[in-house]
């Protein structure tokens, strides 16, 4: 079995397949320097420098020896040939597989506009962004230069936390007219607005940027579209992903923003599965679904190897997710999109620990939890169980919500 990325889905995949009795030989080729790692930290506690490397990893190399499964780091795949079943790596060598896996993950959107390539307009992806990002920052905070993050999305907002802890000005440049807009319903991102800026951190809604201002040292600000710059020591962008499809489109597989799945993690060739953010999934009523998350790159690969191993292991549990700014984690169970009433547990305005309910039709559809794991967890059980409260129960933080469960 060969196994292309070595990030969470691959890594899940290679571990899912020797699980679930596969005695062959199974080769994960990376294209980092690194073996897999967390990426979730990066934003977080590795970027504050709370972390350490050690914590990072996801795998001693002797567990994954132990467990026969061979790492090849810097290992860049650059072709499949699906006739002669085999992978071509960038030093030309071909590898044969009878199974392969496509964990290719994403790549973030890069700024069009003049000035973007500057040093110090940083995208973040990887450990190597990760630490470009942070030595930037620890320079501008001894320097007293802003920092400007662009895109008020999860990596906008979980870069600005830990930028306002190091102590560091912020401002966080948004082209829609709220923050988290992919993820979050309106009455979350107003909340997390005001988060924001009662930290001291400068938010614009509607931002149009023109270009990024830059001298011999790299990045010296940002020019919006109304002639206004705004001074930067360190731009970091965070507009958004796309799918790493390029080797499965070139290999002749079905794409559409991302490697078409259905739920067990089958490609439109039967020898070949996908799993992770690189993937869209085809859903029942013929729609696609993109998640890009730690969940989804674990619960796929499983499928994923589980689909080469001849059995069906649909994926299908409710997607969540999580963020963590300043003290506060955001843990989100299913998808808010479409809600058409909400209905809060807990305090929202003291912001302590509280939950908003989603509703479409009168059936939960979705639950956002701040500090409230309880709500969460108990929501993924809901959801999945397909257990709807009513919004009135809901709102009502005497109703224990468990109990619906066993009636
Ligand atoms: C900063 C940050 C914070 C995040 N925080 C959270 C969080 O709090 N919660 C959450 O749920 N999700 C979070 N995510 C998202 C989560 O990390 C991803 O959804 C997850 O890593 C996806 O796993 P993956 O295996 O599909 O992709 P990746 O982890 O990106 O792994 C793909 C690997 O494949 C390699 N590769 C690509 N092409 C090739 C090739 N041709 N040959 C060889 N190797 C190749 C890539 O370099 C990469 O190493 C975060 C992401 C980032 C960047
Ligand atoms: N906690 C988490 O789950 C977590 C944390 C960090 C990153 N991630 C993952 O990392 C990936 C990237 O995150 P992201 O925050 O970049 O993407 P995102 O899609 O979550 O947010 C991008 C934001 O940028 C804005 N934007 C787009 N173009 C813009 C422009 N030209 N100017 C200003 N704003 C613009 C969008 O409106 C959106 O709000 C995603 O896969 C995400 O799920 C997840």
């Amino acid at each position: 079995m060969v196994i292309v990325g070595a990030g969470q889905a691959g890594l899940q995949t290679a571990e899912a397949l020797r699980s679930g009795g596969f005695e062959g030989p199974i080769t994960l080729l990376g294209d980092e320097p690194h073996g897999p790692y967390h990426r979730p930290p990066l934003s977080k506690a590795w970027l504050a420098g709370e972390m350490d490397a050690a914590q990072l990893v996801m795998r001693a190399p002797e567990m994954l020896a132990k467990k026969g499964i061979e790492l090849r780091t810097d290992a860049a795949v650059q072709a499949i040939d699906r006739a002669h079943k085999t992978v071509q790596l960038a030093d030309g060598s071909r590898l044969p597989y009878s199974g392969l896996v496509l964990a290719t993950g994403a790549t973030p959107r890069a700024l069009p506009l003049p000035g973007a390539d500057a040093a110090g307009v940083l995208p973040l992806r990887s450990r190597a962004d990760a630490s470009a990002i942070a030595e930037r920052m620890a320079g501008c905070v001894e320097k007293n230069l802003p920092v400007v993050v662009i895109g008020g999305g999860f990596i906008g907002l979980e870069v600005a936390a830990t930028a306002r802890k190091k102590g560091a000005r912020v401002t966080v440049l948004e082209a829609a007219p709220r923050l988290l807009g992919r993820v979050l319903a309106p009455v979350l991102s107003d909340w997390y607005a005001e988060l924001h800026r009662s930290h001291g951190v400068e938010l614009v809604f509607g931002a149009q940027i023109a270009a990024i201002d830059t001298d011999a040292n790299g990045v010296r600000g940002v020019k919006l579209a109304d002639g206004q710059v705004l001074p930067a020591g360190l731009v970091v962008v965070g507009i958004g992903v796309s799918a790493n499809d390029a080797l499965a489109l070139q290999a002749g597989l079905a794409c559409d923003r991302g490697i078409v799945v259905d739920a067990c993690g089958r490609t439109s060739d039967p020898h070949i599965v996908a799993a992770g953010d690189c993937t869209a999934r085809r859903l029942p009523d013929g729609t696609l679904l993109r998640l890009e998350s730690v969940q989804n790159a674990t619960e796929q690969g499983k499928s994923a190897a589980a689909a080469l191993l001849g059995q069906d292991r649909p994926f299908t549990a409710t997607p969540w997710f999580w963020s963590d700014q300043y003290d506060r984690k955001l843990q989100m169970a299913g998808l808010s999109t479409g809600a058409d009433r909400w209905a809060v547990r807990g305090d929202m305005a003291a912001g302590t620990g509280f939950s908003v309910y989603h509703f479409k039709d009168g059936r939960l559809i979705a639950v956002d939890s701040v500090n409230a794991a309880k709500d969460h967890l108990q929501a993924r059980k809901l959801l999945d169980a397909g257990v709807s409260p009513s919004t009135e129960q809901a709102a009502d933080g005497g109703v224990d919500l468990g109990s619906l469960l066993s009636r």
